[in-house]
């Protein structure tokens, strides 16, 4: 069972140290562009000597020469896992695999965001088919353009399991205890239902970074995923 993902949404190295001082063990974090755009490539290579695991959520999307290059300098920070958007199209996906050959980084392409329902995309994205569907086709793209899985929400990870099998990783954030606040997400689910619908891996930010007692959170939201 993989470890659930703290998402480091902070700004600051002192409030990154502040938090992680809390825990005594090793965790998989990960570093957004919150983190990433005020400090930088050394706080990653700091957390990395820590021994944490690493998912790196920049969510590249542009040219597929940009994100090849962009992703060169990526696979030199030695992360566990990174992502780009589906939506930057096949041969883009391929430009950022490439750029991360012979580093081990995995590469993930993100879907419809946890903060888009069907309206919304309809709206916004004039994609008319339904949610599962757009989610669907994007996840079969990015296993043809021979990435490692997505990130999608935990109501289409059974649906993705079943197109793209059971290694193929799905990555789900929008994770709330039940009683939990949505906050800007639209799809949200506990992390046992995580569990029983197939996702990989869960993503957590607010419900273990806005508690009184981080640790604890994190350890009922383990035990929830890992079903104990
Ligand atoms: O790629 C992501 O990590 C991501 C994709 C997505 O569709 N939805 C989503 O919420 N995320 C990230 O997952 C985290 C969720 O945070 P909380 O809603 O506070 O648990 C944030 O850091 C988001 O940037």
């Amino acid at each position: 069972m993989n470890k659930p993902i703290i998402a480091l949404d902070f700004s600051t190295r002192t409030q990154v140290e502040e938090f992680l001082s809390k825990f005594d063990e090793s965790l998989f974090v990960k570093v957004g562009m919150e983190l990433f755009y005020q400090e930088g490539p050394e706080l990653v290579r700091s957390i990395k000597a820590m021994g944490h695991q690493i998912f790196l959520d920049l969510k590249l999307h542009d040219i597929p020469n940009t994100v090849e290059s962009a992703m060169r300098g990526l696979a030199k920070l030695g992360v566990d896992m990174t992502n780009v958007h589906a939506a930057g199209g096949m041969d883009m996906m391929k430009a950022a695999k490439k750029g991360l050959e012979g580093s081990g980084t995995q590469l993930i392409a993100v879907t419809q965001l946890t903060s888009t329902d069907e309206a919304g995309m309809h709206e916004d994205q004039l994609i008319y088919v339904s949610l599962e569907e757009s989610v669907l086709h994007y996840a079969k793209q990015a296993k043809r353009a021979g990435l490692d899985g997505v990130v999608c929400s935990v109501m289409e990870a059974g649906a993705i399991e079943q197109a793209c099998g059971k290694d193929f990783l799905k990555v789900t954030p929008g994770i709330r205890l039940a009683d939990g606040n949505a906050d800007d997400q639209k799809r949200i689910a506990t992390p046992a239902k995580a569990r029983l619908q197939g996702s990989t891996h869960i993503v957590v930010g607010r419900a273990i970074t806005t508690s009184d007692d981080p640790a604890a959170s994190y350890r009922q939201i383990t035990n929830e995923w890992s079903g104990q």
